[in-house]
């Protein structure tokens, strides 16, 4: 249903960048238009599945099996995951019920890393789809949270030996290969195959992966921060273009980030987003940044209430390292998708023109403002150290027939080019009494949507 040209011109318009966000339960359905659920991914109408892998942090595998169409249940399923100890072994218990699941765990050979890649492979008879989302495969995270999703066009299958590899103008199959080479288990082998034999030549988005370990010489720009400055450096908005733009990022958990901003935040960091197209990829000189971050009263009047902070998990112990941070942070507004209650678990990146009328870039991600999915430069900067699997989508303007920049959609199912930004330009800033939410502290000063105070054990 997302490729027939329908009639309700939103999922057109959506179709454009395939770019979507999940349906929310509790809210004008309007704004439910061109969401997808779990189940519209997976339904027959996408295809007549195969086969299927998903990669993620968090599973509920019964719950997932039941996402599917009962004709599909009983298909291969190939579930990726980190865990180890007792959740792997919760995991391994919970899949024996089920013939056609096999279990891959990724290796976390780095300390504090975590698979935190939420990706579907999709096989049909007819061809395989890429599927790229920020939800766990669990039932919260696709029901009142805001939460993103990329879903490919149909890659069509290469004929034998066919002499075009079938990939685009960004790289995207070998990039997606190399991610997942970079696992190096042989349970993937069969799907880094299955993608090797399929035409992704229709692929418009460039892959941003993360894969632990110390990436240095040619690896050290294929992941994390430095893999956006070389796609920046290389197809980005010119210097004079974007000079004085801001960066605009948006998540739901943040590390820590060292003493003060200089040491990775407004240093490599920033320096990667805001890199612009030019001799040597100058970055543009300082560009204001501004950080989007739940206030603890927009998770206590969220549809969820209090307990949307469970999703939100930024420790006081390491906030109260890093209240420099707090200057640059926003409030969670998403009037424009009527998603002001529904709490953020997506991540997004993007470059602002200063009236936000206009983006140079966006990007949606399951990184988080880390050093662990990002990286951080190491022995003089010669190697980029990144402690998870992270996995997101970067969209450039000219990728998608567009001037110079996306014009941001700035009302709802408008049927243009606008890129749909899923929350409201300009970020509004935090209050002088408005405070970051800490998901391990207690809140019995004020009763949630739901009558309930906060009381973390
Ligand atoms: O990859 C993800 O999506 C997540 C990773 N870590 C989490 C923790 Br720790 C606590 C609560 C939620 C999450 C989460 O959602």
């Amino acid at each position: 249903k997302l490729d027939q040209k329908g009639s309700d011109h939103c999922l057109k318009m959506n179709d454009r960048f395939g770019f979507y966000l999940t349906k929310v339960a509790g809210i004008d359905n309007a704004h439910n238009l061109h969401a997808v659920h779990i189940k519209d991914i997976l339904s027959t109408s996408m295809g007549n599945l195969q086969a299927s892998a998903q990669f993620n942090y968090m599973f509920d595998i019964p719950w997932l099996i039941q996402q599917y169409p009962v004709e599909f249940r009983s298909k291969p399923l190939l579930i990726v995951h980190g865990m180890q100890r007792e959740t792997k072994a919760e995991y391994d218990m919970a899949a024996m019920n089920y013939s056609n699941v096999k279990l891959c765990q990724a290796k976390m050979e780095i300390m504090y890393g975590t698979h935190h890649t939420k990706m579907m492979l999709l096989l049909y008879d007819n061809g395989m789809r890429v599927v790229i989302t920020t939800a766990n495969n669990i039932h919260q995270d696709w029901y009142q949270k805001t939460q993103g999703v990329w879903i490919s066009p149909l890659f069509p299958k290469l004929d034998k030996g066919e002499a075009s590899a079938g990939d685009s103008d960004t790289h995207f199959k070998k990039d997606l290969l190399e991610y997942l080479s970079a696992y190096k288990l042989n349970g993937l082998k069969e799907w880094q195959e299955h993608i090797k034999q399929h035409n992704m030549s229709s692929a418009k988005v460039f892959i941003l992966g993360s894969v632990p370990g110390r990436h240095l010489g040619e690896k050290k720009t294929a992941f994390g921060h430095l893999k956006l400055r070389k796609i920046l450096q290389e197809h980005g908005p010119s210097v004079s273009e974007v000079k004085g733009w801001p960066v605009v990022g948006q998540f739901s958990s943040i590390g820590s980030m060292g003493p003060n901003k200089d040491n990775w935040l407004c240093a490599e960091w920033r320096e990667s987003l805001s890199t612009a197209k030019g001799l040597g990829g100058l970055r543009t000189a300082d560009a204001p940044l501004k950080l989007i971050f739940p206030t603890k009263d927009n998770i206590r009047l969220s549809l969820e209430g209090y307990p949307a902070g469970a999703s939100v998990p930024y420790s006081i112990h390491t906030a109260k390292k890093q209240q420099f941070l707090h200057e640059y942070f926003h409030q969670w507004r998403a009037e424009v998708q009527g998603r002001s209650r529904a709490m953020p678990h997506i991540k997004t990146y993007l470059r602002m023109s200063p009236d936000s009328k206009k983006i140079a870039w966006f990007a949606v991600t399951s990184s988080n403002l880390s050093k662990a999915a990002w990286g951080a430069l190491e022995k003089k900067q010669s190697q980029l150290m990144i402690r998870s699997y992270e996995i997101g989508v970067l969209f450039l303007p000219q990728m998608f027939g567009a001037e110079k920049f996306f014009e941001v959609q700035d009302k709802e199912c408008q049927n243009s080019g606008e890129f749909p930004v899923p929350y409201d330009l300009p970020p509004t800033p935090y209050t002088k009494q408005d405070r970051p939410w800490l998901w391990d502290i207690p809140y019995k000063d004020l009763p949630d949507t739901h009558g309930n105070m906060w009381c973390p054990s």
